[in-house]
């Protein structure tokens, strides 16, 4: 049995394929990162999955059961799945509480407030319980979001662009909350990004989303380390995209790409202001501070490198390359 199931769905916009036969499972508590640039289907895919959009052709699953048409309802959706949408969508004057409790008007005062002070401690929202949504940062408002949507018990969780307007603590504070939430809750996730930071450090497995078409799948190593082709590499990440004979004699970590070229990562490049056995000898034309490590822009016969190491060297300088 599946638990939550895409199945081939495809969306067509203009006689355009906006989203092309997409297929993914997920189990309870597995939190899906969907990475794609601006334009690439990732929010028509999650409202298809939300029951919301109609797809042209295939069909999405909750626990085998294919979700009802969003044209056959009177309001769209599914009671299982609830969707945060980028924009929030929250009462500005009323408080996180009343934010909350708002979505459990039809239950009983006493379930409700047991329920909204679970939501708020899950969210990390009890500071701010009573301050009104429109005085609240984004990272609470997101969390705020987040638990009005999960207010009535949930299957799965849809984000769509969670970390967009959020600064780095507040982008920490939401990665452990969906953590702890998909721990705890068994509740499954998929969230939409642009940002491959945010997809390769919460996903448990991740997709890469191109014109349409998810062109791999697998978990955040894997696909780091082995991405599918160069767009992929790139899309997740600094790479150099080095000709097949490169480092010809050097073992070490790289991904071969169908084009024949190596995806190196800059982290994993050596770099030795000495001759050794095997390095490539490259001249340092730029270096820039990142905070952790020092970037490397080296030219190396035709090629351009980069590469991270942890001492400033000056400008001009020949250095040594390798692969660890
Ligand atoms: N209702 C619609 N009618 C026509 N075209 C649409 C419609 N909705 C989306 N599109 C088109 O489908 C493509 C994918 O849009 P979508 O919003 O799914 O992308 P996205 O990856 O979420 O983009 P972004 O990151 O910018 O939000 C775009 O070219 C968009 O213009």
């Amino acid at each position: 049995m599946s638990f939550f199931q895409l199945h081939s769905v495809s969306k067509i916009y203009h006689s355009q394929w906006v989203v092309k036969d997409i297929s993914f499972a997920l189990s309870q508590g597995e939190i899906f990162g969907l990475l794609g640039e601006s334009g690439s289907g990732k929010s028509t895919l999650l409202r298809m999955a939300a029951g919301l959009l109609d797809a042209d052709e295939g069909y999405v699953s909750l626990q085998d059961q294919p979700l009802r048409p969003a044209s056959d309802q009177l309001i769209p959706g599914h009671p299982d799945i609830k969707i945060v949408h980028q924009d929030y969508n929250l009462s500005a004057t009323l408080s996180v509480r009343e934010n909350i409790n708002y979505a459990l008007r039809y239950y009983e005062k006493a379930y409700r407030d047991e329920r909204v002070d679970e939501l708020l401690q899950l969210c990390q929202l009890e500071a701010v319980a009573e301050h009104p949504a429109k005085s609240l940062s984004g990272g609470e408002k997101q969390r705020t979001a987040i638990a009005r949507a999960l207010a009535e018990e949930a299957k799965v969780l849809l984000l769509d662009e969670p970390f967009a307007h959020l600064d780095l603590p507040n982008r920490h504070r939401l990665t452990d909350t969906l953590r702890e939430l998909a721990e705890h809750t068994g509740i499954a996730c998929i969230f939409v990004t642009h940002d491959p930071n945010d997809a390769l450090s919460l996903s448990t497995r991740m997709g890469i989303l191109h014109h349409g078409k998810l062109i791999q799948l697998g978990t955040p190593e894997t696909i780091y380390h082995f991405p599918a082709n160069a767009y992929a590499a790139e899309l997740t990440g600094e790479v150099n995209l080095l000709n097949a004979d490169f480092f010809r004699n050097s073992v070490g970590s790289y991904a071969t790409l169908p084009d024949g070229r190596l995806a190196v990562r800059p982290e994993k490049c050596i770099l030795s202001p000495s001759p050794t056995i095997y390095g490539i000898e490259a001249v340092v034309k730029r270096v820039v501070f990142a905070g952790s490590h020092y970037t490397f822009y080296l030219q190396a016969g035709t090629q351009l490198l980069k590469v991270y190491h942890h001492e400033v060297l000056p400008l001009d300088k020949s250095v040594f390359v390798d692969l660890r």
